[in-house]
Formats: structure tokens, sequence, C-alpha cells
């Protein structure tokens, strides 16, 4: 049979990509036609099948297993699955950064300026991303690359936020209330959907609104066996500068503290009684945030944003008064972007250029603490000294990595992976 243009090659028996993994034996079969448009998604995604190389499953783990025991309830059946499925990287001392992915619905833009999916969300974990090749680009035409990831969880487009909240963050709650520190931060390019994730809309609440609600309700369900106070602050890193949301003024100056870590000196506390009023200041603190629009995003975050809740819980253990103190950093950072992918002419490729700064200081410090350098770069920027103890510190750390179906950020898209996979090797000792 004459080859084809489109060099249509598939794998018999092969099915959809969930319904098995590639194998060495498997055939080869030629079209002796060419191949419909459907047949060529599939080309796209065999050939993306066979570039993954097929991991080898590991043993559970067993500090996974201590962390499982001490956070209770959902998240062990998640960590067991990580476990099994080899992605895990956690020795006997320590924990790990989870990692999860999001995938956000195309957007009407993309729709009208002819985007084709790129990215294919398999069994709520593995990730297919796929290059696909220009029809104009005959040189490039049979070059169809792909990738695949692993995570703790994927959630595919149609993920409702009360599945992202319960997956991603819902133990850490329940850590903070028992005296651990708990971080989450989404990243991800501009648009790809952080904000909707941590914030969301009033009819879709995100992670900060879901998990502040969490926390109050288990506050009063355990009312009876002790006295809790809770406390927040909210925070911007502005082209460098720290700036309060919730009582705009000077910028702040950060110190360390060697109890509470990087703080940011004159930060407003406020203590709070109820969720409505939480929900008042995370209002009053977003319209403050500095937002605006950019080629890619109509309202897009030009700052890094920093919700920190401090739950204190007293209570008397025989005649001595105990002390608990957890702290919950929720964190939506700006988004990554190529200057073309904004505006380079006017401020915002001053922001972009800081934004970067931000973002590349992060991905040093998470290059470091993945080949365990004894030098991790804080110090380079406002961000990463922020993130010091979540990164590095005794802390438990969720990163949601967001991202576009649109084969038009491909680029932004691959990076995102890149870092997400590499966050997944990070060791945390809580
Ligand atoms: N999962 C989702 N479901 C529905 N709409 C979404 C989802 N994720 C994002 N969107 C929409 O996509 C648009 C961009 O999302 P968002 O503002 O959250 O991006 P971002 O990553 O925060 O961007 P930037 O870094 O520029 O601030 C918004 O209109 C948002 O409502």
């Amino acid at each position: 049979i004459a080859p084809l243009p489109e060099a249509a090659v598939l794998r018999e028996n092969m099915g959809p990509p969930e319904a098995r993994a590639p194998s060495k034996n498997d055939k080869v079969v030629v079209f002796s036609r060419p191949p419909e448009p459907k047949e060529k998604e599939n080309v796209a995604l065999a050939a993306n099948v066979m570039s993954c190389p097929v991991k080898k499953a590991a043993p559970a783990l067993p500090a996974l297993q201590a962390r499982k025991l001490s956070l209770g309830g959902g998240i062990g059946g998640k960590l067991k699955a990580v476990g099994e499925m080899g992605a895990a990287n956690a020795d006997a001392t320590g924990s790990r950064i989870m990692v999860f992915v999001r995938l956000r619905p195309m957007s009407r833009k993309e729709k009208e300026a002819g985007s084709k999916t790129c990215v294919k969300i398999v069994n709520k974990k593995d990730v297919y991303l796929t290059e696909l090749a220009s029809e104009n680009d005959y040189l490039r035409l049979k070059r169809v690359r792909g990738r695949h990831f692993c995570f703790d969880a994927s959630f595919p487009d149609s993920t409702a936020q009360a599945e992202v909240y319960s997956t991603s963050t819902a133990d850490l709650v329940e850590g903070v209330l028992q005296g651990r520190n708990g971080t989450v931060f989404c990243y991800g390019a501009t648009g790809a959907g952080k904000t909707y994730t941590m914030l969301g809309t009033m009819d879709n609440p995100g992670v900060m609104v879901l998990a502040i609600k969490d926390l109050f309700l288990k506050v009063r369900q355990r009312s009876y066996d002790g006295n809790h106070s809770i406390q927040l602050s909210y925070l911007e890193v502005y082209n460098e500068t720290v700036r309060d949301l919730l009582s705009p003024g000077r910028p702040l100056l950060l110190r360390e503290d060697k109890q509470q870590g990087t703080v940011a000196a004159g930060l407003t506390q406020y203590r709070a009684y109820s969720t409505d009023e939480v929900m008042k200041l995370l209002q009053q603190g977003n319209q403050n945030r500095t937002t605006e629009p950019t080629r890619v995003n109509e309202t897009s975050s030009r700052s890094h944003a920093i919700l920190q809740v401090v739950v204190e819980y007293r209570y008397m253990d025989g005649t001595s008064v105990v002390t608990r103190v957890g702290k919950l950093s929720l964190i939506d950072l700006a988004g990554s972007e190529r200057a073309i992918a904004t505006d380079q002419r006017s401020q915002r490729s001053l922001e972009g250029a800081n934004i970067n700064r931000s973002l590349l200081a992060l991905s040093s410090c998470i290059n470091a603490l993945v080949e365990g350098k004894r030098h991790v770069p804080y110090r380079n920027s406002k961000l990463t000294q922020l993130l010091k103890d979540s990164l590095g510190g005794s802390c438990n750390t969720v990163m949601i990595a967001n991202i576009s179906p649109s084969n038009l950020s491909f680029g932004e898209t691959q990076n995102t992976l890149h870092w997400a996979d590499r966050a997944k090797e990070i060791k945390t000792k809580v």
C-alpha cells in the first residue's frame, strides 16, 4: 500500500486512550484511503500515546500512608492511588507537594479564532497534550508531538467548583484546625482560570470562599470543646511591592520572624466571626486588587494575591491551657505570560516583566528544592519570600495548575504542565 501524505498510522485494537495502556506488541495498521477528520484526531492521540513512557507502578509509600493517617478522611484514597501509580515522590521522612491540574472550557474568543482542543484528560488523572500540525504548514505536517503527564488528580473542563475544592483543599482545612499549616496556590498562564478557581463568581464560588465556609462550619461543630479564634489578612504583591488589600496605604516591608517566618510588617489582621463577614472583607479586598484588561484576558489579575487565615484553638488539658495554631494561605498568582500575548507597549510590559520575574524566581526555587540544593533563592522576589514557608517549610502544600484547552495556547500549557510536573517532586516536612 502506498504511504499516505498524512501518515495515518493507528494501533490495531487500540480503542480510545482511556481503554488501555499501549504495549510493545501493538500492531500497526495503514489506512488505504485518506483519513476522515475524526480519524485524524485519533492519529494525533495515537501518536501522543505512543510517545508516552509507560510509568511503572510503585508500591504504596510509607510517608504517604503516614500522611493519610494523620489527615484522615478523603485524601487517604487519593494518596493511595498516587502511590500505586508511582507518581508520588516522597520518602520516609517527609511528604510532598500535591499537584492538581484544572482544564477550563474553551472560551468564546478561542472558538471564534478557530481553536482546536489540544488537551485531553483521561481517568481524572492523566493529561495528554498534543501539538497539532498546522494545515498550512507542509514542512511540519507529519511532526505531531505529544506528551503525557500524570498528577494527583486532573479536572476536566466540566468539573464543578465544589469538586475541585473537596479533592484539593478540604483536607488542608481540616489540617489547619489541627494546627498544621496549609497552602493552596493556583499557577498558570494569563486567562487559564486561576482567579476563577480561587475566587470564582457569585454563582460559582471558588476555593477561597468554599474553604472559609468550611472552616467556619467546622469551627461551629467543635465549639463545645474549646475556643477558636479566626484572623485573616489579604495582601497583594504588585510590581515587587507588597500592599495590604484590606486597608490600602503605603507599601509594606517584609521581615523575618523566628516563629512566624516571613511577615509583612504592619499588615492588618482582622478578627472574623462569621462567613458573611469574611465574604465582605474578601469583596472589599478584591476591589482594591490590581486588575487590567490584557489582549488575552479582559480582567487579568496583574498581582499575586495572598489570603491568610490563622485559626487559633485553645482548650483545657487538665489544669493547663493548650493553644494550637494553624495557618491557611490561599494564593492566586498573576498569570505567567509571553510579552507578545499581552501588550508590550504600555505599563503592562513593566508589570509583565515583574510578574515574570517573580514566576522565574519561583521556578528557580522549585528547581533548587527538587535538586536538594542547600541554597534556595527565596530572596530573589517578594513572592518567593512570602512562599518560603509553603515551599520549603513545614506546610501541607497544594498546587493547582490551570490550563486552557486551545491549541493556540499550546506553549503556555506545555510550560505550565512542565512546572507542575516538576513541583510534584518537592518534598515538605509537615
Ligand atoms: N472552569 C471554568 N469554567 C468556566 N469559566 C471559566 C473557568 N475557568 C476560567 N473561566 C473563565 O475564563 C476567563 C479567564 O479566567 P481567569 O480570569 O480566572 O484567568 P486567570 O488565569 O486568573 O488570568 P490572569 O492571570 O490574567 O488573571 C474568565 O472569564 C473566567 O470566568
